[in-house]
């Protein structure tokens, strides 16, 4: 818990009491549109006793336009410990009946193991111990996540690299599926599984680079954290919407056994109670928590980008970049042999420095674009004098610095001129398929398309002023 953090109680006598109307709501946050509903209170009564502890006395649920949201009840202090949920009523893979537990393992990861307690807990129905939690959870209608998304709605979205994951993820899913189905007998269909697994999945963002071939990112998350027990479904908890510019995050008290929010600024009463659930891209939000942001200040663009294989050089190149290309810790980058994929961010300046488009990038352009074996024995010399990164600096010779820089410029090009007539096909929308896509769905491919579409502007238009600095200089 940080420091001097205020635990602010009493949830106990409020909850079930007289209703109330939550009315003084920030002018930048969403309203609460309705009264606290039954099921609400139903779900706060049956948390109370299962917790056997408060809570928190100081929020309430609500309705917003983000759907259920938590708001002040009391006016809040930056600093006040404004909910703690003990571990016992979090759902985790250890509640799995050992035999389940044992089957499983080594067949699905932590994520499928709580979406099967969650298909066996739903399956008891009014004998579960955990029916008023397994019931406030949201349906398959309710969800927007990219995944669940038909063909005509993932098209929208098939300039980003989102397009792929999504079916990655689908077919994970489908994989795990197969998995768990002879081990247990609930029968479950495939969507119910898919919902499931969805509540299931932590909110981490993982990026696996497995070698120097494969950039795999690994995309999981809804309504779940990653704890010291694994996958934790933390009710209350997860009724707080994201907030990207909140300071607040989940955070977990070992000692005494709870997971707590502290606030990071003073509410008043009324106001929706939001945390950051992660420094999230657009194309995060969309494929693990289902929504995006009008404009999220943590967008980036996963660019793939081809290797001139019909180069004369092309294999010495290749040679050269593989046997120098950097740190392998470095997850902006990965190659298949043909393609590289790179992420690009923002451009932000920094103390007068530009932040944004990597440097390994550019390195690769240097690289790929060299016109001379000299000139990669030359980067590669500089390399092994240095810190062995290969190309960083910029090439000697200002012609084909500027050449280097023209290709991955046009490059750039390309990748805009897609993002332009993606979103413009968003705004025409008249044929069948077009009327068939949710218009929340619509959104969130707009909001993703116009902030990838954005950071790569911003890259382009540094790179086009490098160049021109180059040039007359
Ligand atoms: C952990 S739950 C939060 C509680 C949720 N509103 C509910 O009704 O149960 C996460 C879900 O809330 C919604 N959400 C959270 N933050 C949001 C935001 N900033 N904008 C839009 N939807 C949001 C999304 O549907 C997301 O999948």
């Amino acid at each position: 818990m940080a420091a001097g953090a205020r635990l602010v109680r009493g949830v106990a006598s409020r909850i079930g009491g007289g209703r109330r109307l939550l009315s003084r709501c920030a002018a930048s946050k969403p309203q609460a549109t309705t009264l606290k509903d039954d099921n609400c209170t139903a779900f706060l009564r049956w948390l109370q006793r299962k917790a056997g502890t408060q809570v928190s006395s100081v929020l309430d649920v609500a309705t917003s336009t983000f759907g259920r949201s938590l708001f002040a009840l009391e006016p809040i202090q930056e600093g006040d410990c404004i909910l703690e949920v003990p571990y016992g009523v979090q759902l985790t893979q250890d509640k799995l009946p050992q035999e389940v537990c044992m089957l499983l393992d080594n067949l699905v990861g932590d994520t499928a193991k709580v979406a099967v307690l969650l298909m066996m807990e739903q399956n008891l129905g009014h004998a579960s111990g955990w029916e008023p939690y397994i019931k406030s959870l949201p349906c398959k209608d309710q969800m927007h996540n990219v995944m669940f998304w038909d063909l005509n709605e993932l098209q929208m979205v098939r300039n980003s690299s989102v397009y792929n994951e999504a079916i990655e993820q689908r077919e994970q899913i489908k994989k795990e599926f197969s998995a768990v189905t002879p081990v247990h007998s609930l029968s479950p269909s495939l969507p119910d599984f898919m919902v499931m697994h969805w509540w299931a999945s932590p909110a981490l963002f993982y990026l696996c680079v497995i070698e120097i071939a494969i950039f795999m990112p690994r995309a999981v998350s809804s309504r779940a954290w990653r704890t010291s027990k694994g996958v934790s479904l933390i009710p209350f908890a997860d009724f707080l919407n994201h907030d990207g510019h909140s300071n607040s995050i989940l955070l977990y008290d070992e000692k005494k056994a709870v997971s707590e929010v502290i606030a990071d600024r003073n509410y008043a009463v009324g106001e929706q109670v939001m945390i950051r659930y992660g420094k999230h891209s657009n194309a995060v939000l969309a494929l693990n928590f289902g929504f995006t942001l009008s404009r999220n200040i943590y967008d980036q663009v996963q660019t793939w980008v081809d290797m001139p294989d019909e180069d004369l050089f092309y294999m010495e190149k290749l040679d050269t970049w593989l046997r120098h290309h950097g740190p392998k810790s470095e997850d902006m980058f990965s190659c298949n042999y043909t393609k590289a994929s790179f992420v690009i961010k923002e451009v932000k300046f920094c103390r007068g420095k530009a932040v944004g488009v990597p440097q390994i990038l550019r390195a690769f352009f240097r690289v790929f674009y060299a016109t001379s074996l000299e000139e990669l024995e030359e980067m590669s010399t500089e390399a092994a004098r240095g810190d062995g990164r290969l190309a960083r600096r910029p090439l000697e010779n200002r012609e084909r610095e500027i050449h280097a820089h023209s290709m991955l410029l046009l490059h750039l090009d390309n990748e805009i001129q897609g993002y332009f007539t993606a979103i413009e096909q968003l705004k025409i929308a008249n044929d069948t398929a077009s009327r068939s896509v949710q218009p929340f769905r619509k959104q969130m491919a707009k909001d993703l398309l116009v902030g990838e579409l954005r950071v790569l502007q911003s890259s382009r238009a540094w790179i086009a002023i490098y160049c021109e600095t180059l040039s007359i200089s």
